[in-house]
């Protein structure tokens, strides 16, 4: 489980995060969306260990990212905005390395690198490097790079973005399975598809703080429109900065 408490972070005279309090439980995938701006990646960094938080907690499995960085990453997989590849190295190459950072080896290091490739349906990949690759056979690198110490909490900023149609179905498969196995996993996004097709729960954030959250269903009810879209402009009172 993801508990943010209170969180604040401001660069010089921006706040950039006002007292954000959210949680993202188990089995569950929770859409922090919100428009550009809003303070999604700079929540999402605090969790990761990127940034410090001036005030608050990030708590990953009850281990504070601000107090215990170091711990609290190796209980999450993250998906990258970049798909930073090492293009010289094969696949399982790659993978196997970044097992080994997670601390994996021997046997069960192997077996987790087999795992994720046949998981991604990587197997005609795993022995070539990634360079040349298409932009959806990185994704799976990337996703599989993730996954590959078997995280329990996954986490992605903008999953989606810049992806074709077809990464985009094999992106949301697998964080399907993943919810099924028990994974918390929490993304960022200001496409409202993207979050109305995916989402357990939503986390809408404005300004650096959590306008309002709940089951698709409760926002519309809360706001009394029948349309997710119509709810989140209520909420948020503007469209801009928000993708259809
Ligand atoms: N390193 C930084 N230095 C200065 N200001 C920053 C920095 N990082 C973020 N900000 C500011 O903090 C606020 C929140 O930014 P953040 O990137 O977290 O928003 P976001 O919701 O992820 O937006 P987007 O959807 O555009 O990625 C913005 O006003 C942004 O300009």
């Amino acid at each position: 489980m993801i508990e943010v408490k209170q969180l604040s972070k401001s660069f010089k005279d921006i706040q950039a995060l006002d007292k954000l309090t959210f949680s993202a439980p188990d089995g569950k995938i929770t859409g922090l969306l919100g428009p550009n701006g809003a303070g999604k990646t700079t929540c999402l960094r605090i969790i990761y260990g990127l940034l410090q938080a001036q005030s608050g907690e990030a708590l990953i499995n009850q281990i504070d990212a601000n107090q215990d960085p170091i711990n609290a990453r190796r209980q999450i997989g993250i998906f990258p905005d970049k798909f930073g590849l090492y293009e010289r190295l094969t696949v399982r190459e790659q993978l196997t390395y970044f097992a080994a950072l997670h601390n994996l080896s021997g046997d069960h290091l192997e077996q987790r690198v087999n795992k994720v490739i046949e998981q991604l349906d990587m197997q005609s990949l795993s022995d070539r490097r990634s360079a040349g690759f298409s932009q959806g056979q990185r994704m799976k690198v990337a996703l599989a790079q993730s996954l590959v110490h078997d995280p329990k909490h996954l986490i992605l900023d903008e999953p989606s973005r810049g992806l074709d149609v077809m990464s985009t179905r094999i992106l949301r498969d697998i964080l399907r399975e993943q919810r099924q196995q028990g994974t918390c996993i929490l993304f960022s996004s200001h496409v409202m598809q993207e979050v109305a097709a995916l989402c357990d729960r939503v986390v809408v954030m404005a300004n650096g703080r959590v306008a309002a959250e709940g089951t698709p269903e409760e926002l519309c009810e809360m706001t009394g429109e029948s349309a997710l879209e119509e709810a989140f402009v209520k909420i948020i009172g503007s469209d801009e900065g928000i993708a259809a």
